[in-house]
């Protein structure tokens, strides 16, 4: 038996425990068998197994394969009549039957992947009271912090059991805002999900939750459906005890799990992540994340259009978690190219609402700070009559970046102008409007190629189809943290790191950024999702490698390319017996 599993009483979602063979070995009988997602075959039990198991009876005379399932389940699929029917059809399938579930999303993880994940996502998170049939993860109440033991411990999971938790408040999700409780599981689920497909993490040893602090959300407040804590959302000093709550018990209940940050408040989530960076393996997707996935498509820019990362001049539309974010993770790559931190952050501008950022400008965030321009740089820059504030295009005429990065949530925000402007004045503008879902993106591909004549290097957030222009295809790369989080996980897992360092991430984001052919006119800054599992290991190797040379693995890791190809879960069906 692995350690990583036990043999548990009825009822557990887990159920069973693993044989030294590789088969599965459960207490549980009949219906209980069918109703656990990961010990569930359906049709797939063999004659052996449903008289052992207590099956008989309860199934088709058919004994099928998993290829003939996941066909059955693919025409299904394609039989619902849009997206969001599609995402609420493969939810029920994960909670059915997960080989099934991840055998069908690997098959086909280009098209389902918008599905399962971004943009689709989203609206399942709209509608998540609504379409509620099962519970996912553990739901925890600001309400009852002294109930947090009690609801991890009701998993029926030992302290081994546990590689990854993925966590929740839901204040931001995506560009979306808050989505209070549906919001918080549908994307820790969501997140979740994608570390499996992806990067092959063990989908029975990963915890989805739900910190339920409140929402300040009057739709959900006010819809009678709603399933989550009917009251505003929590801050100050209770919803920073809360925070700590969860961390002790997560941490006291599974010491080897790590701590992954979704989608939480600018004003909490830097926060959280500087108070238990130095304490175990944490992990802010939306700052990190996302600032490496930045840094990988911008490495790629900087070999197509020959200017070094030292000689950037970045501007960032969007001044919050994902865009300070990025922000550091772009000065730690030019101070690596040679400039001291204060020259880095000199080549940064960050423009938020009130325009851009100045240093005698009050109310701002304290990650801002470092970002804010010196007033008297700017004291005759024209102002914007709403504000007050120096507009995005006064900023990008004046400072003529090279580099465009958006991170608002504001839909349109690259105009024609501005973008007419940028590729005015350099040679290939990187523009990156990597805003979620579809609804927030700051310009479509599409008009940013046909406005700089073809010579813009773009990546989105979403993904989108290749643009034609000018008798050239451009393919665009999906800059979204999914095609890096995975992989950096499993290097922590395959590792057992103790930490989440500035190094790793940086391993992480060079190898997803050498894995780009950006050799051809058109060609995609990043690689294509459909590489992502190749992508995730090759990833999973370099953080492991960059864990043992910090000094922050647990394990001895003699050979991380096997270790990590023997650390992928797939999914195909095990024999399970009756114990
Ligand atoms: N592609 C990716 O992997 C990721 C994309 N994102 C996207 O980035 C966007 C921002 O996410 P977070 O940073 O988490 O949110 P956030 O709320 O922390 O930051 C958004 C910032 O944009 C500013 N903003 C809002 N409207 C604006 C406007 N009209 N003009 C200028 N600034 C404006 C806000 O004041 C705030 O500072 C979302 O759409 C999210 O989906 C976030 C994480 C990962
Ligand atoms: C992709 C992601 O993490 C976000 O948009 O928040
Ligand atoms: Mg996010």
């Amino acid at each position: 038996m692995s350690p990583g599993r036990r043999a548990q009483p009825k009822g557990t979602r887990h159920g069973f425990a693993e044989n030294p063979d590789g088969s599965y070995a459960t207490t549980g009988r009949g219906l209980e068998v069918l109703d656990n997602p990961l010990l569930n075959k359906g049709t797939a039990f063999t004659p052996d197994e449903r008289e052992e198991l207590g099956l008989y009876g309860l199934l088709p005379a058919a004994v099928e394969t998993l290829d003939r399932q996941a066909r059955r389940a693919y025409a299904q699929y394609l039989a619902q009549p849009d997206d969001l029917r599609k995402n609420i059809y493969l939810t029920a399938l994960q909670e059915r039957n997960e080989v099934l579930f991840y055998r069908l999303l690997g098959d086909h993880l280009p098209e389902m992947l918008p599905i399962v994940y971004d943009p689709t996502i989203a609206r399942a998170i709209e509608g998540y009271s609504h379409e509620y049939r099962r519970p996912q993860g553990v739901y925890l109440s600001i309400d009852d912090p002294a109930g947090i033991r009690r609801a991890f411990a009701n998993l029926g999971l030992g302290p081994d059991d546990v590689d990854l938790i993925v966590a929740s408040d839901a204040e931001e999700i995506l560009g979306i805002g808050d989505w209070g409780v549906g919001g918080g599981a549908g994307i820790a689920v969501g997140k979740l999900a994608v570390y499996t497909a992806a990067a092959g993490v063990d989908p029975a040893r990963v915890v989805a939750v739900a910190l339920d602090v409140g929402t300040d959300n009057e739709r959900l407040l006010n819809d009678p459906l709603y399933v989550g804590n009917r009251h505003s959302r929590v801050r100050g000093r209770r919803y920073d005890d809360f925070i700590d709550a969860y961390v002790s018990a997560a941490t006291a209940g599974f010491p080897g799990a790590m701590l992954h940050w979704e989608d939480f408040g600018p004003s909490n989530a830097r926060r959280i992540l500087e108070r238990y960076t130095g304490r175990v393996a944490t992990f802010n997707d939306d700052m990190q994340g996302t600032g490496a996935i930045v840094l990988a498509a911008m490495l790629g820019a900087v070999r197509v259009s020959g200017t070094p990362m030292r000689e950037q001049r970045i501007v960032v539309f969007g001044a919050g978690t994902a865009g300070i974010g990025i922000a550091d993770q772009l000065r730690d790559a030019m101070v690596r190219d040679g400039l001291t931190p204060q020259e880095a952050v000199r080549r940064i501008w960050a423009v938020d609402r009130q325009g851009l950022l100045t240093d005698d400008m009050s109310g701002l965030r304290d990650f801002q700070l470092p970002y804010a321009r010196p007033a008297a740089e700017v004291a005759g820059w024209p102002r914007e009559a709403r504000e007050d504030g120096i507009g995005l295009g006064e900023v990008v005429g004046r400072v003529r970046p090279t580099m465009l990065l958006g991170t608002s949530t504001a839909h349109g925000a690259f105009t024609e102008q501005i973008v007419r402007a940028m590729a005015a004045a350099v040679e290939r503008p990187v523009i990156f409007p990597i805003s979620n879902p579809t609804s927030r993106i700051e310009a479509m591909p599409e008009d940013l190629i046909r406005w700089s004549a073809g010579r813009a290097l773009v990546a989105t957030g979403i993904p989108v189809a290749p643009v034609t222009h000018g008798g050239l295809t451009y393919t665009i790369g999906q800059a979204n943290n999914a095609l890096l989080y995975p992989g950096l996980g499993l290097g922590v897992i395959v590792s057992r790191a103790r930490r989440v360092s500035g190094g790793m991430l940086q391993a992480a984001a060079e190898a997803v950024g050498a894995m780009a052919d950006v050799s051809a006119p058109g060609a995609s800054l990043l690689p294509p999702v459909a590489d992502l599992r190749e992508v995730s290991a090759t990833v999973a190797v370099a953080v492991a490698r960059r864990a043992a040379a910090e000094d922050l693995a647990r394990v001895d890791l003699p050979d991380p390319v096997q270790q990590v190809q023997d650390a992928m879960w797939q999914p195909r069906y095990r024999p399970v017996r009756g114990v």
